[in-house]
């Protein structure tokens, strides 16, 4: 990257720090001591938020610009507030397993492109940092002791990325203190801990759940903190989804607000596949196989009744990627409903006169639908738009259920009979275990999250951009949503794969296509395929 120059944006050293393990009888909080920090002249750089400490600083993010139009998108390093640090050959030099492999390490400057489709004059468009082991790392075997939080809902492959920590940091890196934080982020300061070996979590990924429990809300930063400082934890590893994500980014800026020599580490996690700029999430071709489980007994009750309708619920609260990957691979589906893609009920071109259209010409039908979607259409009276769970997510309303009476009551309006069966599989498709490929991706998600840590890399999250794995800041993930975008042409393969009406006029569309290029401009990435 010899071309590359840093840009002014550069983090550079907030705080010098001094003994993480030593208390400074002149630095209150709450009764608690921290090791005395000393701030330095940019140390007001950046956003402020407010914890329960008071007003805080983010630190800025690290972006490096080079020629024509390269960007890298770049995740903190210890360094940036520790200097000095001394670095120790990486252990896996001597490894048996992986001493045969031909360039093993990293090179320090490789990046991964977040745009990889590309005309002859296009700029070269965002990168991030490639995963990976470094020659140095940051950390002696027997200094680190790591703990593993697993928050939010249940994603299938959970225990897998869990053993997979374990043991990676064992067998590759000689680490054998593991403590596995119980249910979620309160666990740090309400619940006790686990200590984890290769011998407790040996058989874990065949289980669904989490075996370190799980929860939503909770999240005291400063008590969390404190709770890291007092064990001596030196690694933690957050396993969770955007809201998991952006708690992991406050208790990284605490961190390096008290100058600790402490790495936070972020694996991804959702079914929903809603978090942005990773390919894809661990867990949802898991879900989507066993979606199809649900779609296929919904299509044998469909069309084994006269105007049978077979309508199956699913999972998918602001993106509806399950529902369609699902309708896609199971070819039964009429019908497929998401959050991205509006529509309506009554009259020409709606749902219910095209459920009577397919009734008479196949005499069943089978409709999919994503749980965020049509909320907006739900009456009043089943609305509770103000009610939030613990983490601050809408509470929604059961769609599937309001669907099926709506369904329901017309043909009773039109007096023809029909036979609807609901099936709602939603909490069966996220509490399995793994399939085969989301258990391989788990356990390279953990090893890059590993590699990131040991090498002195934080405030990161890990995960595949364009196939290869990246170190992604927490900022870029936990400031978008994944969505389908229903302008590309994966949605147009299912339309044309249900033949349903796509419940837009030329308006729409053209509204829909202007913000979805406004999206890829902001977002420097690729359409999906
Ligand atoms: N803005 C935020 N700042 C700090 N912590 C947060 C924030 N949003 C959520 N959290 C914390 O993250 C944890 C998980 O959040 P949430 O319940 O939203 O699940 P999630 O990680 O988004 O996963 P899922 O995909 O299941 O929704 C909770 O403990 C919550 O308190
Ligand atoms: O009932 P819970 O645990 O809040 O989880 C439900 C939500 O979790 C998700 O699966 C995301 O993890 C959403 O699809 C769903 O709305
Ligand atoms: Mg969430």
């Amino acid at each position: 990257m010899d071309s590359i120059s840093s840009s002014a944006s550069i983090s550079t050293p907030s705080f010098r720090c001094f003994d993480p393990t030593s208390s400074y009888p002149d630095v209150p909080n709450g009764g608690r001591h921290f090791p005395k920090m000393i701030p330095t002249a940019n140390s007001t750089a950046g956003d402020n938020f407010k914890t329960g400490m008071g007003t805080r600083t983010n630190s800025e993010p690290k972006i490096v610009n080079g020629t024509a139009g390269y960007v890298l998108e770049d995740v903190p390093h210890l360094t940036d507030y520790i200097p000095d640090l001394p670095t120790y050959p990486n252990p896996l030099q001597d490894n048996p397993s992986y001493s045969v492999v031909k360039q093993y390490f990293v090179n320090d400057d490789d990046t991964v492109a977040q745009k990889i489709v590309g005309q002859k004059n296009s700029p070269r468009g965002l990168h991030f940092r490639r995963a990976g082991p470094r020659q140095k790392v940051y950390f002696e075997s027997d200094e680190v002791h790591a703990c593993i939080v697993t928050c939010g809902g249940l994603c299938p492959g959970l225990n897998t990325v869990i053993r997979e920590i374990v043991c990676g940091l064992y067998y590759m890196y000689g680490v054998h203190k593991v403590l596995g934080i119980e249910g979620g982020y309160r666990g740090f300061y309400a619940r006790n801990t686990i200590p984890l070996t290769p011998k407790v979590v040996n058989n874990i990924h065949k289980r669904g759940g989490t075996i370190i429990g799980t929860s939503r809300g909770g999240h005291d930063t400063s008590k969390i903190v404190d709770s890291i400082q007092d064990r001596g934890i030196n690694q933690v590893y957050i396993i969770g989804g955007d809201g998991t994500q952006k708690g992991a980014s406050v208790i990284y800026e605490e961190i390096r607000r008290r100058g600790l020599k402490v790495v936070v580490a972020g694996i991804p996690k959702t079914i929903d596949n809603d978090i942005p700029v990773i390919d894809k999430s661990f867990g949802f071709d898991t879900a989507v196989e066993e979606a199809q489980r649900a779609i296929n007994a919904a299509h044998v009750e469909a069309e084994s009744f006269e105007n049978g309708v077979g309508v199956v619920k699913l999972m998918g609260r602001y993106s509806g990627f399950i529902a369609m990957y699902a309708t896609l691979a199971s070819r039964d589906v009429d019908c497929c409903l998401i959050p991205e893609s509006p529509f309506y009920l009554e009259g020409a071109g709606g749902l219910l006169e095209y459920v009577e259209k397919r009734l008479k010409e196949h005499g069943h039908m089978v409709i999919v639908i994503a749980e965020g979607a049509g909320q907006e259409l739900l009456s009043e009276s089943m609305r509770n738009m103000h009610q939030q769970d613990a983490s601050g997510n809408k509470l929604l309303q059961d769609v599937g259920l309001w669907i099926s009476q709506k369904i329901k009551d017309h043909f009773t309006k039109q007096k023809m009979a029909i036979c609807l069966k609901y099936i709602d599989p939603t909490y069966m498709i996220r509490a399995i275990p793994s399939n085969a490929s989301d258990n391989v991706y788990s356990t390279l998600l953990a090893h890059s999250a590993i590699h990131g840590a040991m090498a002195g890399y934080t405030g990161f999250t890990v995960g595949p951009v364009n196939g290869r794995h990246a170190y992604i800041p927490f900022h870029s993930v936990t400031e978008g949503q994944n969505k389908v975008v229903i302008t590309d042409r994966m949605w147009a393969r299912l339309l044309s794969s249900t033949n349903q009406p796509s419940f837009l006029d030329p308006k729409d569309v053209l509204r829909v296509k202007q913000e979805d290029e406004t999206r890829t401009l902001l977002t420097g990435g690729d359409d999906q395929a």
